[in-house]
């Protein structure tokens, strides 16, 4: 099998990287009719597998689940999932054959796998879908020409998938119909019922592409959403405990900072996360902001071109053949952190003093989100696109730290996420050693200039807040945060 981004023509890639049209709401108005009294067979129970499937339930859909045999025998995890919350559940030689839409929510490693697997047991004219593109992009998997191949792939883990949903809402969703494989021209209409089944059509839905999609999503995760989150925690705590901040301080202020941070992010974008802070420490936020920018351009490009090239995938693919090795000694890695060891104090924090005693908080946070969206866009990946791979899931991965830090982020999130997550953190702090040595606790622990002048020159807040307020990522994001306040809630 070939990289078949690789295979396309430049113009193609073009075409197909810059696929993307925000679907306006009136789209969805026959809800999961296309789907409605149709056989839905999930492979796999786990993050999305379950919380997708409780979803589509829900909204009146046919689910049940297809796991391998020894996961029913023993009674695995994905078995319990399935079953105590009272799905079918049977092998695939049992569901299959029964199926109208297969929806693949294994680990992408195993997508070869598994899809082979399945495939030849799937009734003619059936639909295989996937909630992540990597297995027909980066593998170039062929899909059996008879079978209509679609993506819904939610811009969220699948806890929040769930607790959008149960709210009345629903979290962003990318939909695509693979070109290879729309033999009936059926798979628009299906992506869209499911996405309706999911409750994404109440976030807001772009129609993508499979090349897109894959693109995007490894580049955002890698970098802003785990990547830079996960060197931002080590490094910031270690500064703390160097500096002598109380170690629980220190551990609660990483732990629920970036939730609490990214919370203003998630309302008003970074300029209503800059807003919350003082003048004075705005400014020092925007100065630290914009020399992180500098250091880490380099390595964000790097990432991005390693991405397009396929040098990404291929050697994952490589540690995947070598039994996990890198993957499996990064997380050992990471969980032998202080940071991850020292557990959070029982010492109250306000909201605000996150923000005060913060700031180089949320610089990473402003320097990863303008970084990953510049480099994204610059590469021919769309605004809408970009905004949902940076700014818009970075509050989503901030709550999974703030339940049990860097583990139940690294367990929540794909594995090809956790890797990609390694890999740039290892290449990243290395390159923040000179930085951080500048660093001192009046950016992280203390209250930023307390008890100092608290004057700002004119000239230059009117340039900080400009150069925040004009930034592409925030009119972008502007725009697409109306349009989601403006849906409604799942009916
Ligand atoms: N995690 C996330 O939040 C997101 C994930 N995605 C995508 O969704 C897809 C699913 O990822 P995710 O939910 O993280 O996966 P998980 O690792 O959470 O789920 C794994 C599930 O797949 C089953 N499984 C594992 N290995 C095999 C195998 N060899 N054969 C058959 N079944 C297997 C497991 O069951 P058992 O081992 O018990 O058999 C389990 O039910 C991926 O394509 C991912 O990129 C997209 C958006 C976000
Ligand atoms: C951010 C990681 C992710 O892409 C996701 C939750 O969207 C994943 O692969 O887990
Ligand atoms: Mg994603
Ligand atoms: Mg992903």
């Amino acid at each position: 099998m070939a990289n078949y981004f690789n295979t396309l023509s430049l113009r193609d890639q073009l075409t197909q990287l810059g696929k993307c049209r925000f679907m306006d709401p009136s789209e969805f108005a026959d809800g999961v009719t296309a789907l409605k009294g149709k056989k839905i067979v999930i492979v796999g129970c786990g993050a999305q597998g379950l919380n997708q499937g409780l979803n589509m339930r829900d909204s009146g859909l046919d689910i049940s689940y297809a796991l391998r045999e020894a996961a029913i025998k023993e009674k695995r995890q994905s078995f319990k999932n399935a079953s105590e919350n009272n799905f079918t559940v049977g092998t695939y030689e049992e569901l299959i054959p029964t199926a109208d839409l297969v929806i693949n929510l294994t680990p992408d490693k195993q997508h070869t796998n598994v899809v082979s697997t399945v495939m030849p047991l799937m009734k003619k004219g059936a639909t295989l879908s996937y909630s992540h593109g990597f297995n027909i992009v980066e593998e170039g998997m062929r899909i059996r020409e008879d079978l209509t191949v679609i993506m819904v792939a939610p811009k969220s883990p699948g806890s929040e998938v769930r607790e959008e949903y149960k709210r009345g809402f629903g979290v962003p969703t990318l939909i695509a119909v693979h070109p290879e494989n729309d033999p009936e021209g059926k798979g628009l209409e299906q992506a869209k019922a499911y996405a309706a089944g999911t409750g994404g059509d109440k976030a807001g839905v772009l129609e993508s592409s499979f090349v897109a999609e894959v693109k995007s999503d490894l580049m955002g995760e890698q970098t802003i959403l785990c990547g830079l989150l996960q060197t931002g925690s080590i490094l910031s705590f270690n500064k703390m405990i160097e500096k002598g901040v109380d170690a629980g301080y220190a551990s609660k202020l990483i732990q629920y900072g970036w939730e609490t941070i990214t919370e203003g992010l998630k309302q008003g974008g970074i300029t209503n996360m800059m807003d919350r802070l003082s003048n004075p420490a705005k400014i020092k936020a925007f100065d630290l902001s914009a020399e992180l920018k500098e250091i880490m351009r380099p390595l964000f490009q790097k990432h991005m071109d390693d991405i397009m090239s396929g040098h990404f995938s291929k050697t994952m693919m490589e540690d995947w053949a070598n039994d996990d090795k890198n993957l499996l000694d990064w997380r050992a890695a990471t969980g032998e952190t202080a940071f991850e060891k020292t557990p959070a104090g029982e010492v109250s924090i306000s909201e605000q003093e996150y923000y005060d005693n913060g700031v180089l908080m949320v610089a990473f946070v402003k320097s990863g989100v303008e970084l990953a969206y510049e480099t994204m866009t610059e590469s021919g990946i769309i605004g809408e696109s970009a905004y949902y791979e940076s700014l818009h899931e970075t509050p989503l991965i901030a709550n999974t730290i703030a339940r049990k830090k860097l583990f139940e982020m690294n367990r929540v999130i794909s594995d090809t996420a956790e890797y990609g997550c390694y890999l740039f953190d290892h290449a990243c702090k290395p390159l923040l050693t000179d930085f951080m040595k500048k660093i001192d606790t009046d950016v992280i622990g203390k209250h930023f200039g307390e008890g100092k002048d608290t004057g700002v020159d004119n000239v230059r807040l009117i340039a900080v807040n400009k150069a925040i307020r004009t930034h592409d990522v925030e009119v972008v994001g502007a725009r697409l945060r109306a349009s989601m306040t403006a849906m409604k809630p799942i009916g």
